[in-house]
């Protein structure tokens, strides 16, 4: 669906250094902190800023390339992008028409009205839950086959949140051959809905993995200054000095539980592994 190759974009004072892949039938997620390139990586791929070096390939062409057509199979939420505040829901329904051959009206009633999304309220009264909502259900009604969204969950609560995952569920069961790029902030969104994840640090990947090894393999070593002197390196990947002792970041935590039974390994969350490999050392 998606290939990044060492696609390269360059402001005054940041460089994005990116190569991704999203293929069909899977969710993939973007994690990062702010300012680590997301929304940059996300504006590149759908042709809205010019790129300094590498190759995107979006249906197996350039953004440059895309046509009306192809851009009609791409449902998009972006930061700081949205329908004008003096508009209301019914009024963008002939917009969105115009725009889209694929427009499910029906369905976009439908979903405003289950996610209490108001049709007779202008915009610019929206709560940003609202907006956010809205966001989404736009990108979902048009019979994309690929959806790109920018942290779409951006000041959501959770009730609200989770009934968003779930029409994200639901939008990828209707068609195997579907595909989503979300990134978000909030860890346990991504954990709870993609496939694979990146991690972007800096304007550069610095991890890649199925969710599945991060969930399962990825632990967390709690050890004393003792504990550690005697603990086989060979499947650490970052250690950080903490008041008791050291943390350290492994993708093989059985073998620490089996072979170290008195030191304690923590299951490995999403933001654990950023935090360390982000402010861990190499051994
Ligand atoms: N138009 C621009 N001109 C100059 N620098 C820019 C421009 N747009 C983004 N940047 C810089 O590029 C870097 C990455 O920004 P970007 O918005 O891609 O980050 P992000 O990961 O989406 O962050 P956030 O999570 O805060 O939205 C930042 O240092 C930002 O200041």
């Amino acid at each position: 669906m998606l290939e990044i190759n060492s696609l390269v974009k360059n402001y005054r004072d940041f460089t994005l250094k990116c190569t991704m892949k999203v293929e069909r039938g899977c969710i993939t997620g973007l994690v990062g902190e702010n300012g680590a390139g997301k929304s940059t990586a996300f504006k590149a791929l759908l042709g809205l800023i010019a790129y300094d070096g590498g190759e995107i390939r979006l249906f197996g062409k350039s953004p440059a390339e895309l046509t009306r057509e192809d851009r009609e199979k791409i449902g998009a939420v972006m930061t700081g992008s949205g329908f004008s505040g003096y508009l209301k829901v019914k009024d963008i329904v002939p917009v969105l028409e115009a725009m889209y051959t694929g427009f499910e009206k029906e369905k976009f009633m439908n979903l405003c009205r289950k996610m209490s999304v108001p049709s007779d309220k202008f915009i610019k009264e929206f709560s940003s839950g609202m907006k956010a909502k809205l966001k989404v259900i736009t990108a979902i009604t048009h019979r994309a086959d690929f959806l790109i969204l920018d942290e779409p969950t951006v000041g959501l609560d959770v009730m609200s949140r989770e009934a968003i995952l779930n029409l994200l569920r639901e939008y990828m069961e209707e068609n195997e051959e579907r595909a989503i790029l979300i990134s978000s902030h909030i860890s346990s969104d991504l954990e709870g809905l993609c496939d694979d994840i990146y991690m972007i640090h800096e304007g550069k990947i610095i991890l890649h993995e199925d969710t599945d090894v991060l969930l399962n393999e990825y632990g967390l070593i709690k050890a004393s200054p003792e504990q550690f002197a005697g603990l086989d390196r060979k499947h650490i990947l970052r250690v950080r000095r903490e008041s008791y002792g050291y943390d350290c970041l492994t993708d093989q935590k059985r073998y620490y539980r089996e072979n170290y039974p008195d030191i304690v390994v923590e299951n490995g969350a999403l933001d654990d592994v950023i935090m360390m490999l982000t402010g861990g050392k190499e051994l």
